[in-house]
């Protein structure tokens, strides 16, 4: 038979990576998340905006128990990884942070050797055999941050030394080299200027081929540029959740759509 319907094309559905339900943080009585639920999917770029102290970088921080090392801070809801409580009492945090990276918004080299930067992560973790496996490890990594090129003759030199652009490149490498399967980036352009700002947008879009990327950004065409998913966040609240293009172009609430307009913010 001639069928002549056309073909139906694979709708592309990603794994949810962390589902967040009815989140709540407090420091102190400070109530900075109010029972936020949202899904994270898997290899997307999704990115936090709102206004300062709007709690995007709190919630990121819920994300991999950044918040434990607050005294006051005050956890409470679900946050399920692949399906499993990263707040259970049996997670280990320095093996979550492991799985679920962060970039922060300064670049924060150890003062140590480039090698030994991107090394770290791994000896702690014992993902090397010897010390042939961790040369492959660091290369792989830095190749991953895009700075492969620009360091491999001096992996011996402080990594303090280099530019602020290549600094977090390299902080990206050494985020990468425990194997995450998220990685939060808090600001992670801010401290850089529009070259190396570019550059680490377009590894923010390779990285997404890997990993789910989640960033706290201030600029709303950052969002619009690297994301796929755009959460919005006011006075501790998820407004509004979705595609990226839909929120900047046909956003549903009013308060979204004063934010990106520029009226609130
Ligand atoms: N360590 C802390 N101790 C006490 N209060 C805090 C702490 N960190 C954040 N807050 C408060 O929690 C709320 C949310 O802050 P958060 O830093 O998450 O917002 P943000 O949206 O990331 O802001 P910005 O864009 O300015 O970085 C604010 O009222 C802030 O003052």
């Amino acid at each position: 038979m001639n069928d002549m319907r056309p073909v139906e094309r694979a709708v592309e559905t990603k794994e949810i990576k962390f589902e967040c339900r009815d989140c709540q943080v407090w420091y102190g009585d400070t109530h900075a998340i109010k029972d936020v639920s949202v899904d994270i999917q898997d290899k997307t770029v999704t990115a936090f905006i709102g206004p300062s102290g709007c709690g995007k970088s709190t919630f990121l921080r819920c994300l991999n128990r950044m918040n434990d090392t607050i005294d006051i801070a005050r956890v409470e809801g679900s946050f399920l990884l692949d399906g499993e409580s990263i707040y259970d009492k049996r997670v280990d945090p320095v093996q979550l942070r492991a799985k679920v990276g962060m970039v922060f918004q300064k670049p924060n080299p150890f003062p140590k050797s480039i090698y030994d930067n991107v090394a770290y992560g791994p000896r702690i973790h014992g993902l090397a055999k010897n010390k042939a496996e961790l040369d492959e490890i660091v290369e792989k990594s830095l190749r991953r941050g895009a700075i492969w090129n620009e360091v491999k003759d001096r992996l011996d030199a402080p990594g303090t030394g280099l530019s602020g652009g290549q600094q977090q490149r390299l902080c990206i490498a050494r985020a990468v080299a425990t194997e995450p399967e998220v990685l939060l980036m808090d600001e992670p352009c801010s401290a850089l200027d529009p070259i190396a700002t570019a550059q680490v947008e377009e590894l923010i879009d390779e990285l997404r081929e890997s990993y789910s990327v989640v960033i706290v950004t201030h600029s709303m065409q950052q969002a619009a540029r690297v994301s796929q998913k755009t959460a919005f966040f006011h006075l501790g609240n998820l407004v509004e959740f979705g595609e990226t293009g839909q929120i900047f172009t046909n956003p549903k609430d009013p308060r979204t759509e004063s934010y990106i307009t520029g009226r609130i913010g």
